[in-house]
Order: C-alpha cells, then sequence, then structure tokens
C-alpha cells in the first residue's frame, strides 16, 4: 500500500486548498487501461480512502455516450444493491458471497475532456496475469475456490436482473489485501485465500435482463468466452428487421458458459475452444467442441472428474439445458464453498469425455494474449452508426479479421490520442507541498444540471459524494473460510468469535 506520506497533505492553507478543485488527487501511474479509458489510482482528500479512478475520454466515445450511461446506471445500482445488503448484515454462511466481489462505484462526476468513475480499488493485479505466470493453477487451492467465488458473483448478478456479459480473466482483479485473512492463512486452510479478494470488474458491456431484446440480441463480448447463442446474432445488425426477429435473444446463461471457459483456463493455461483462425474458433464454440487433453481425460482422480463434469455442463451448447449459476452452487466441484446449499447435486456421476471431432491440431494450445474486449463501445457504436470501426482498433465479432500488427498499431495510436488529452486533464497542478507523482485537475465547464453525470459532481473539496457509506464496509473479508462450515460444533476460540463477529457471519457453535 502507498504510504500516506506519498499524497499531498492539507495544511490549511487557503491557496493550496483552492488549488484542489477536486476533492479526489490521482497519481500520475497508471493502474491500468482498457481502449477508451485510462485507469488512476486515487485518493479522496476529505477522508484519505484510496479509490480507483476510471478516466473515459469524452473525445473516444463520442456519439456513444449511452453506452456509458448504460455502465454508469447498472454499477450505480448494482452498487445501491450492495450497500443495502452490507447495511442490512443479513447472516450468510456461504465462503463467498457474491456482492462482496463486484466491482463496487463510489462515485463519478464529469469534467470537460473526461466521464469519470470512481470504484473500488484493485490493485493487486489480475487474473490473467497470475493464470500466464503460473502457467496454470493449482486445481483444489486455486481453480475451486477462484471457480466458486465467481459464480457467487455472477450468481449475484443474475438474482439482480444483471447479465455481465464479458466474464474473462482480464477482468478479474484483485482488491487490496483484506487483513483479516490474516485469520484464514492462521487457520491453515487448504484453499488460497487470495480467492477472498476476486472482484469482478468492467461493466461496459453488461445490461439488464429485462432490457429490450435488441441489447440480448448484440453480439458483443470477447471471441474466445463467446456463448453460441451470441455467436448466432453475429451480423444481425445487418439483417432485415423481421429476419433479426427471427434470432432468439439470449439470456444470463451466457456468463455461465464464459464461468466455463474461464475455470477451463486456469486449469490448463489454454483456451477450450481457440483455433488458429476465428472462423474455426466459432465453429468448435458452435459445435460445443473444446479440447480436452488425453492426460487429463483419462485422469481417474475425483476432483478431475468433477472439474470436467463441471464445465461440460457451462459447454451446454444448448442454452435451456445448461445449468444456472444459481443450479451450479449445488455442483459438487464447488458445493464445499455453499454453506446454506444443503444438497449436492449429482450432476450426472460421468460425462462421457469426446476428443475433439476436430483434429487436435486445429485447437490451438497455447497461451492466449491478453484480449481487449472486441466488442464494446467501438463494436456498438457500429451498430449505432453504421461507420467501419476497424479504424478505431477494436474487432468486434461482426467484423472481418484482420492481421494482429494492425490491431496492435491501432490500439497504440488511440492511447496515445487518451494519453494526450489526459496530459491536458492536470489544468492545475499543485505547486506547493505536492509530491510530483500527483496531479490533480479541475471541473470545468459544470455540467449542466440535466447532465447525465450531474449525481454528485465534486466542484470543491467540501462537496460531498451522495455515495456516502464508508468503502471500508466493501472491503471486508468476503466471508467465511470453506473448512469452517456453518455446522461446525467447534467452540470458538475468543479470537475466532470476535473476527466471526466483526465480519457479521453466522457460525454455530
Ligand atoms: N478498480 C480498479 N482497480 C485497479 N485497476 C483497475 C480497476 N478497474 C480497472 N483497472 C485496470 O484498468 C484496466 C482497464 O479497465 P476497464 O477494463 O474497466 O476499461 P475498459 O476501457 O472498459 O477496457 P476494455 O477496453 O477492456 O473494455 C483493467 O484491465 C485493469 O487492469
Amino acid at each position: 500500500m502507498a504510504s500516506e506520506a506519498a499524497w499531498p497533505q492539507r495544511r490549511g492553507n487557503l491557496e493550496f486548498e483552492d488549488a484542489i478543485r477536486c476533492k479526489y488527487v490521482t497519481k500520475n501511474t497508471q493502474l491500468g487501461d482498457g481502449c477508451f479509458s485510462v485507469v488512476k489510482e486515487c485518493m479522496n482528500m476529505d477522508t484519505r480512502d484510496l479509490f480507483a479512478m476510471k478516466l473515459i475520454s469524452k473525445k473516444t466515445v463520442q456519439g456513444k455516450l449511452w453506452l456509458i450511461q448504460r455502465e454508469v446506471s447498472l454499477l450505480k445500482d448494482v452498487s445501491r444493491q450492495i450497500r443495502e445488503l452490507e447495511i442490512a448484515g443479513q447472516p450468510c454462511t456461504d465462503t463467498f458471497e457474491g456482492h462482496h466481489h463486484v466491482l463496487q462505484l463510489f462515485d463519478y462526476f464529469e469534467t470537460s475532456q473526461h466521464i469519470v468513475l470512481v470504484t473500488q480499488l484493485c490493485d493487486h493485479g489480475d487474473l490473467y496475469e497470475n493464470i500466464i505466470e503460473a502457467g496454470s493453477l493449482d486445481l483444489t487451492r486455486q481453480v475451486k475456490p477462484y471457480t466458486a467465488c465467481l459464480l457467487s458473483a455472477i450468481n449475484f448478478l443474475h438474482a439482480n436482473g444483471v447479465v455481465h456479459r464479458d466474464v474473462k480473466a482480464e477482468n478479474v482483479i484483485f482488491r487490496r489485501r483484506v487483513s483479516e485473512l490474516d485469520e484464514f492463512a492462521r487457520r491453515g486452510s487448504n484453499y488460497d485465500h487470495t480467492s477472498h479478494d476476486l472482484v469482478l470488474a468492467d461493466f461496459g458491456l453488461a445490461t439488464r435482463l429485462d432490457g429490450s431484446k435488441d441489447e440480448l440480441r448484440e453480439c458483443v463480448g470477447t471471441t474466445s468466452y463467446l456463448a453460441p447463442e451470441v455467436m448466432k446474432c453475429q451480423g444481425i445488425a445487418r439483417l432485415a428487421p423481421s429476419k433479426q426477429n427471427e434470432i432468439a435473444p439470449y439470456g444470463a446463461l451466457i456468463d455461465v458458459w464464459a464461468l466455463g471457459v474461464l475455470t477451463y483456463f486456469m486449469m490448463t493455461g489454454y483456451m477450450p475452444f481457440d483455433c488458429d483462425t476465428d472462423d474455426e474458433t466459432r465453429k468448435c464454440i458452435q459445435e460445443g467442441d473444446y479440447y480436452v487433453e488425453d492426460a487429463l481425460r483419462d485422469d481417474s482422480n475425483t476432483e478431475n472428474k468433477l472439474f470436467w463434469n463441471f464445465v461440460h455442463l457451462c459447454f451446454n451448447v444448448n442454452a435451456e439445458d445448461r445449468p444456472s449459476a444459481r443450479d451450479l452452487r449445488k455442483h459438487p466441484f464447488v458445493h464445499a464453498f455453499f454453506h446454506d446449499e444443503d444438497t449436492v447435486e449429482p450432476f450426472g456421476d460421468r460425462i462421457a469425455l469426446r476428443k475433439s471431432i476436430s483434429s487436435s491440431s486445429l485447437h490451438k494450445l497455447q497461451t492466449p494474449s491478453r484480449s481487449a474486449s472486441f466488442s464494446s463501445i467501438a463494436h456498438l457504436g457500429r451498430l449505432d452508426s453504421g461507420h467501419d470501426m476497424k479504424r478505431t482498433g477494436s474487432r468486434g465479432p461482426d467484423s472481418e479479421p484482420f492481421r494482429e500488427t494492425d490491431r496492435d498499431a491501432e490500439l497504440n495510436r488511440v492511447r496515445e490520442t487518451l494519453k494526450k488529452t489526459l496530459s491536458m486533464t492536470s489544468v492545475r497542478p499543485l505547486t506547493r507541498n505536492s509530491d510530483k507523482d500527483n496531479s490533480t485537475f479541475t471541473l470545468a465547464p459544470l455540467p449542466p444540471v440535466s447532465s447525465l453525470m450531474n449525481g454528485c459532481l465534486s466542484l470543491t473539496p467540501e462537496s460531498k459524494s451522495n455515495f456516502n457509506t464508508s468503502p471500508c464496509l466493501s472491503r471486508t473479508a468476503s466471508t467465511n473460510d470453506v473448512s469452517w462450515p456453518a455446522s461446525s460444533t467447534t467452540a470458538e476460540t475468543g479470537a475466532e468469535a470476535n473476527f466471526s463477529r466483526k465480519r457479521g457471519a453466522r457460525f454455530d457453535v
């Protein structure tokens, strides 16, 4: 964690205070970037709390502001629901409570050049990095708890009428280590406790399940993770309206398919459907033809068999036969993490894993490169405006494949433009008592009253956000240790009782 001294201090100096027109101060270094945004660490000068600030360049998303509006509106609703749950403090005996693992929005406003989202700080890398660094993850210690945790997050979203549409390793980030996790380590649990730090982020493609059928026919996402029913929507924008209506809208189960892909990726280090060309990949997805390594298929280890059974169910080409996130909580692969589900569903004892229909050489068993969402604003913008989005460097599933080098060059161009716009944001750098690593910016011009982002404009350090729940609330540990079931009859020690009380968890003693 960055030391407090690294951030500028308030010294009651009016001139200095005046320089801080925004209550947030950002670090110049960035936490990450996407096609349309840069994410930086920031501090709320009033509370000294640290957050992540996503700066979306208005220029880059010109004409597609409705997409940002959708992202903000969803994040706002989801964050409100999370806060309500946290305040209600409903006891839950699951190891992972979904709402703790969904990125929270704390504030938002706009400057002349940016739409700014202030979210929970998750600066401990992402799941993609973890998998790539390790080659593959350990089945018992990591794949199982990570999958259970993401399942709880997805189940929470679905239960609240939201489909994420871009579940992938790159969008799973790790938040600030929660101090209580030391307790888990002390207890010697046999799974990786960083699973309590997982957060599902990037709601740029998320939409409401009760939204328009058009939205649930958008072919968006990341190719390797796309469910077959999303693939069916490919090219829909070019069809006549009568033909468009013949394509069935998809539902929440597309996230379950993507979770299967991610679980598989954690276990093997490569993607189940990826082939040398996008066309081949799409064909394999549509046929549910995923690669199964001989050695893994023949391994009779029970955990291994449960893993294959789990992903096999996620990869049901027929969405109606695919289990929901709620159902999958009862699957023996993850059931141990869901203490409030007392029944384990058999889900078929043994599945007949077939060798891939296609020749195995077709499947690309290599480390996948980090995927920019082939989707999002650029792609949806194309549906909207009809102009050729290839020029923006984003590749939608609908667009023709183009060479990686072209894409990289385009992406770099977009990044350069973003960087230039961003440097203009720091219009009034702190001149006194400031750390060179930090910058701040003024909010100008003021957004009109009817402005989309007017919810909590941070005009002066005194202006308070309309989100008033302490971020500490959402930084509590996810909840219970898996090796600490609700039905445990072990008497708690003083420290344990204190720990469980702190987390508001219910334990029968
Ligand atoms: N809350 C956060 N804490 C720390 N880092 C973050 C946070 N949110 C995002 N990041 C980093 O910034 C990167 C870009 O963020 P995000 O995916 O939300 O942007 P995007 O413009 O929607 O990206 P994409 O082009 O993939 O759709 C992420 O990959 C991650 O590394």
